[in-house]
C-alpha cells in the first residue's frame, strides 16, 4: 500500500478499507459501499481492465487521493465470475449491519472469498463440469492428494507416486490446487505452471492436524469409517482442503457427509500417456474429438459428470463390470423401459448442486421450487427401474428415496411461483403465517387507497397524467408534468423539480406510506425468518438427496450407454478373468463417426493372450491405420470395462488391469531433453509396473531417432516385455522398421501382422484390413514421395536403401547385444577412420559431427547420407 493511502487525511471509511485488505493481502477486495461493490488501489486498476469498468480516483487532488472502480451491487453475479475465471481470488466485503441501525460507521466484513476452485456462482460453473480443488501433500517418494467439489460435496483422497498423483490430476481436472509453500519448486517441477495455484503455511500440512480437521468436520473419532485410517499423506491433503475452506469463509459444509478412498486397486491403471493419448476427455488438438464427446449420452449434469471419472477410472472387477453390461443390456433390449427412465431423466435439473446449496444456505426460493420438482421424479423413477431384470437397476430402485416430506414442506410453506431471490417479492405461501397474512393485506389494501387517491386526485385537480410513484429517496410522490403545474394545490408540497415535471408529497401520502412501508418492512422480516428455518429444516435431507443425485447419475450413464449402442450399432462384450483379448470386427469409435460421406471404417480382428500371441508388430505405411488399431483396441477394452457396450461384432475380453501408451516422441522434443533419453526413461517406467494382465501399446517407438538406434531400442523393448519372466503383458507394437519382423522368427509369441496396401502404379491404396505377415518393404520412401521431394533424391534414396538393406542383412542381427556390440565396434573403426589427413573425410568427419541423430528422421537420414556420398564424387 503506497504512503498516500495513509495520510493524515484517511477517512474512518478507507482506515476500514485498509485494515481489511490488510488481512486478504492476496486478494482483489471488493468493498460494499451502500448500493456498490467498490475496489481501490492495484484493486481497482484490476478491476478496471478485467471488467471494463471506469477507473476513477477518490480524493482526487488530495493527500488521500486513491484510484477507485466499482459496479452496483447487484451486478455481482455478472462481474464476480469475470474477476475469477482471469484467475483472481475475490474477497466480497459486506456491510454486517442495516446502515439504518447505526449512527456510526456501518460495520464490514469479508463474508466469502472466491477462488477458482471454490466458486458457488453458476456463473463460474459449468454445469456439467465438477468444480474440483485439489489438494497435495508431498512426501519423499508418496505424496497424499485430495479433491474437493465445494458444489456437490464430492470429497476424494489418495495417495501414491509421482506418476499416480500426476495421472489423478489429469482425470480430475481440478481448478485450483493447494500445497505447501515451501515446496514451491518441486511443484513447477513436477507439474508445470499450467495450474492455479495457491500455497499455505506448513503447519497445515502435518498428520495431527489433517486428521483433526476430518475428525472434527465428521465429527468421528478416526478415519476408519470412511476406509481412509491408513492414507496418511492423503488425510493431512484432505484436511488441508477443510482448513482453506474455513481461511475462506466457507463453513457451512452440511453437505460434505463423506470423504472416499480413491482405490486404486479398483479401476484399471491407466498411464497419463494413455489417458492422453486415447484422447479420452482431453483432445490433443484443439478442437478434436474425444472419447468422452463420442460416448457421453447423459441428461442429466450428474451423468455427465460422473461419466467422466467412469472414462478416466474403468473398472477391474469381473463381477462390478457385468452388473453395468447388463443393466445397459436391458436397457438395450426394452425399448419401453429406456424410454420412460429417460422421460422422467430428462426433467432432472443438477439436483446435486441444489441441495449443497441448501447446506450452505445460499439456495434462492425458486431454486428450492425446482429442486422439490425434480424430486417428484423419484417415485415414477423408482417404479420404472423395479420392471428391471437388471441386479444394479433393481439395487438402484430400491435405494432411490422419494423424499416426499422434503416436497410437502415446500408444496406447503413456498408460494407455486415465488420470487426468485428472497427481498425479491413474496416467497412464503399465503396461510403459513397469521400475522404475514394480515400484514400484507394492509400493505395490499394501503396500494389500492393510493391508487383510489391518484384517480381521486386527479379529477379533483384536473390533471389527466397525475401519477403516484415510489423512490427510495424520498418514499412516494405526486408526480404532474409541467403542462398541468398551475392545477397544482396550494397545500401540496414541492419536493423534485425535473426537466419535464414536479414532484409533490401531501400529508395523507406520507400517511399511508408509513403504513405501507411499514408493514413491507416486518413482511420482509417475517418471510426471512420463516425462509431460512425452512431451508433449516431442509438440510435433514442433505445426505438423502445426495445418495438420490449418485442413483441418478449411475442411471443416466447406464441409459446413456444403451442409448449410444444402439445408435451406433455397439454389441455386448464378454467379459471374463482370462488372459484373451478377443474382439473380431473391431471399429475405432472416434474415428468412424468422422470419416467423409461415403467412407466406410473398415473393421479388424485382434486377438491377443498369454501363451500364444503375446505381441503384434504391425508394420505398414504412414497413414495406413496403425495407430488407429491400436487405439481403438485399448478403447474397446476400456469401454467394455467401463461397463459400456463396444464398436465390435463381438469380443471376450479377460480382464486388463493396466494400460501403458508409449508413442514415438516426436512432441517432446521441446522439453529440451533428448527424445531417445525421454523415450527410454518413459518406456522403463511399462517395464517396471508390467503385470499378466497389462495391455501395452507402443506407437512408432523410436521413430525420433535415426534409424538404427530406433531399430535398436525398439527391438530391446519388444525383446524384453517377451523375456520378461514375471509378467506377459500383451502389446501391440506398430512400427514401419520393417526389421523387425525379424523377431518373430526367434521370439515364439511374437507375431507379424500388416495393415495392408495395394500399390497400383506408383500409388498406394489403403486398404486399412489388419493381415497375417510382415511387411516386404519399408514406405518411407513412399513418404518422401508425398511430400514432393524431388525424383533424383528419391531414386538415389531408393538405390541406398537397397545397399544398407544388403549391409544390414549381411550382419545377421541377431539380439540386440549383437546390435550395441557393433555399434561399439563401428565406433573404435570411426577413430582410425578419421585418423587419416584427408580433406574429403575432414568435411564428412565434420558433416557427421553436426548430425543431431537424436531429433533425425529417417527421410532426413538418407538425404544426409546422399549429401555426404556426393562429398567422395559418388
Ligand atoms: N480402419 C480404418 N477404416 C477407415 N479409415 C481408417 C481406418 N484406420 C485409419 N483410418 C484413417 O486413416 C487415418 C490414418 O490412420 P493412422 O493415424 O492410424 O495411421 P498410421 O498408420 O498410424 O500412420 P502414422 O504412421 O503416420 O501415424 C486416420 O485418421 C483415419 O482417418
Amino acid at each position: 500500500m503506497s504512503k498516500k493511502e495513509k495520510g493524515p487525511a484517511e477517512t474512518p471509511l478507507m482506515k476500514q478499507y485498509n485494515e481489511i485488505k490488510a488481512k486478504h493481502p492476496q486478494a482483489l477486495l471488493l468493498f460494499r459501499v451502500g448500493d456498490f461493490y467498490e475496489t481501490f488501489g492495484e484493486d481497482a486498476i484490476t478491476a478496471s481492465k478485467t471488467l471494463g469498468i471506469i477507473l476513477t480516483k477518490r480524493g482526487a487532488g488530495s493527500p488521500s487521493e486513491i484510484e477507485l472502480a466499482g459496479f452496483p451491487h447487484h451486478s455481482l453475479d455478472t462481474y464476480l465470475p469475470k474477476l475469477v475465471r482471469a484467475g483472481h481470488r475475490v474477497a466480497i466485503c459486506d456491510q454486517l449491519e442495516d446502515p439504518k441501525m447505526t449512527k456510526t460507521i456501518v460495520k464490514r466484513g469479508v463474508t466469502e472469498l472466491v477462488t477458482p476452485g471454490i466458486a458457488f456462482s453458476d456463473k463460474i460453473l459449468d454445469g456439467h463440469h465438477n468444480n474440483f480443488l485439489g489438494a497435495i501433500h508431498f512426501g519423499k517418494e508418496i505424496h497424499g492428494i485430495a479433491f474437493l467439489d465445494v458444489t456437490t460435496g464430492e470429497f476424494f483422497t489418495a495417495q501414491g507416486n509421482t506418476e499416480y498423483i500426476t495421472k489423478l490430476i489429469q482425470g480430475f481436472e481440478p481448478s485450483e490446487i493447494i500445497y505447501q509453500k515451501n515446496k514451491h519448486s518441486l511443484f513447477q517441477e513436477l507439474f508445470g505452471t499450467k495450474y492455479y495455484t495457491f500455497r499455505l503455511d506448513d503447519w497445515i500440512f502435518t498428520p495431527d492436524f489433517g486428521k483433526e480437521r476430518l475428525t472434527n468436520h465428521f465429527k468421528t473419532n478416526s478415519m476408519k469409517g470412511f476406509g481412509i485410517d491408513d492414507l496418511e499423506y492423503g488425510i493431512i491433503a484432505s484436511g488441508a482442503i477443510l482448513h482453506y475452506l474455513g481461511e475462506t469463509q466457507h463453513d457451512k459444509l452440511g453437505h460434505i457427509t463423506q470423504i472416499q478412498r480413491i482405490e486404486e486397486e479398483k479401476y484399471v491403471w491407466l498411464d497419463r500417456f494413455t489417458i492422453r493419448n486415447l484422447e479420452l476427455i482431453a483432445p490433443l488438438n484443439e478442437g478434436g474429438k474425444t472419447l468422452f464427446n463420442v460416448i457421453n449420452g447423459t441428461k442429466t449434469p450428474m451423468g455427465d459428470r460422473l461419466l467422466k471419472r467412469w472414462i478416466v477410472m474403468p473398472l477391474k472387477h469381473e463381477e462390478q463390470i457385468n452388473l453395468r453390461i447388463d443393466a445397459v443390456a436391458d436397457l438395450t433390449d426394452k425399448h419401453s423401459l429406456r424410454a420412460e427412465i429417460e422421460h422422467e431423466l430428462n426433467e432432472i435439473g443438477d439436483m446435486e448442486r441444489l441441495i449443497s446449496k441448501v447446506a450452505v444456505g445460499k439456495i434462492h426460493p425458486k431454486e428450492l421450487r425446482v429442486l422439490s420438482r425434480i424430486l417428484e421424479h423419484m417415485v415414477p423413477l423408482r417404479d420404472a427401474c423395479s420392471h428391471s431384470v437388471s441386479n444394479l437397476l433393481q439395487q438402484l430402485s430400491q435405494r432411490l428415496e422419494p423424499c416426499e416430506e422434503f416436497i410437502q414442506l415446500v408444496e406447503r410453506m413456498l408460494l407455486k411461483d415465488p420470487a426468485v431471490m428472497l427481498g425479491k417479492g413474496p416467497v412464503i405461501a399465503n396461510g403459513v403465517h397469521s400475522e404475514l397474512d394480515e400484514l400484507r393485506a394492509i400493505s395490499e389494501s394501503g396500494k389500492d387507497y393510493l391508487e383510489a387517491m391518484q384517480e381521486r386526485e386527479s379529477e379533483k385537480t384536473g390533471i389527466p397524467s397525475l401519477k403516484i410513484a415510489f423512490n427510495n429517496v424520498f418514499g412516494y410522490y405526486l408526480e404532474v408534468r409541467n403542462t398541468h403545474k398551475d392545477k397544482v394545490p396550494e397545500e401540496w408540497i414541492r419536493k423534485q423539480t425535473l426537466v419535464s415535471a414536479e414532484r409533490y408529497i401531501t400529508p395523507e401520502l406520507k400517511e399511508y406510506e408509513t403504513k405501507i412501508l411499514g408493514a413491507e418492512d416486518k413482511i420482509s422480516a417475517i418471510e426471512a425468518k420463516l425462509y431460512f428455518e425452512l431451508v433449516q429444516k431442509l438440510s435433514a435431507f442433505v445426505g438423502a438427496i445426495q445418495r438420490n443425485a449418485f442413483l441418478i447419475a449411475q442411471l443416466d450413464c447406464l441409459t446413456g450407454f444403451a442409448d449410444l449402442a444402439i445408435r451406433n450399432n455397439y454389441s455386448k462384450p464378454t467379459i471374463n478373468d482370462s488372459y484373451v483379448i478377443d474382439i473380431k470386427n473391431g471399429r475405432h469409435p472416434v474415428i468412424e463417426g468422422q470419416l467423409k460421406a461415403g467412407v466406410e471404417y473398415v473393421p479388424n480382428d485382434v486377438y491377443l493372450d498369454k501363451e500364444e500371441q503375446q505381441i503384434i508388430m504391425i508394420t505398414g505405411p504412414n497413414m495406413s491405420g496403425k495407430s488407429a488399431l491400436l487405439r481403438q483396441t485399448a478403447l474397446i477394452v476400456l469401454m467394455a470395462q467401463m461397463g459400456s457396450f463396444i464398436p465390435a461384432d463381438a469380443a471376450i475380453l479377460g480382464i486388463v488391469d493396466k494400460v501403458f501408451t508409449r508413442v514415438g516422441a516426436s512432441d517432446n522434443i521441446s522439453s529440451g531433453e533428448s527424445t531417445f533419453m525421454v523415450e527410454m526413461n518413459e518406456t522403463s517406467s511399462i517395464l517396471n509396473n508390467l503385470s499378466d494382465r497389462s495391455l501395452i501399446l507402443l506407437d512408432e517407438i523410436g521413430r525420433g531417432t535415426s534409424t538404427y538406434d530406433g531399430i535398436s531400442i525398439a527391438w530391446a523393448i519388444a525383446e524384453f516385455i517377451h523375456e520378461f519372466p514375471q509378467a506377459k503383458g500383451k502389446t501391440l507394437f506398430a512400427t514401419h522398421y520393417h526389421e523387425l519382423n525379424e523377431m518373430a522368427v526367434q521370439f515364439p509369441r511374437i507375431h507379424n501382422y500388416n495393415v495392408s496396401v495395394k500399390e497400383v502404379g506408383q500409388k498406394i491404396i489403403f486398404l486399412r484390413k489388419l493381415v497375417e505377415g510382415g511387411s516386404e518393404h519399408s514406405f518411407g520412401i513412399h513418404v518422401a514421395k508425398l511430400a514432393g521431394m524431388p525424383t533424383k533424391v528419391i531414386q538415389r534414396a531408393e538405390l541406398m536403401l537397397e545397399q544398407l538393406e544388403l549391409n544390414h542383412r549381411s550382419s545377421e542381427m541377431k539380439n540386440v547385444k549383437d546390435v550395441v556390440i557393433q555399434a561399439g565396434a563401428s565406433n573404435d573403426m570411426q577413430l582410425s577412420f578419421f585418423q587419416l589427413n584427408d580433406p574429403v573425410l575432414e568435411q564428412i568427419h565434420d558433416q557427421l559431427i553436426s548430425i543431431d541423430i537424436n531429433t533425425l528422421t529417417p527421410v532426413e537420414a538418407l538425404m544426409k547420407l546422399n549429401e555426404i556420398k556426393k562429398l567422395t564424387g559418388g
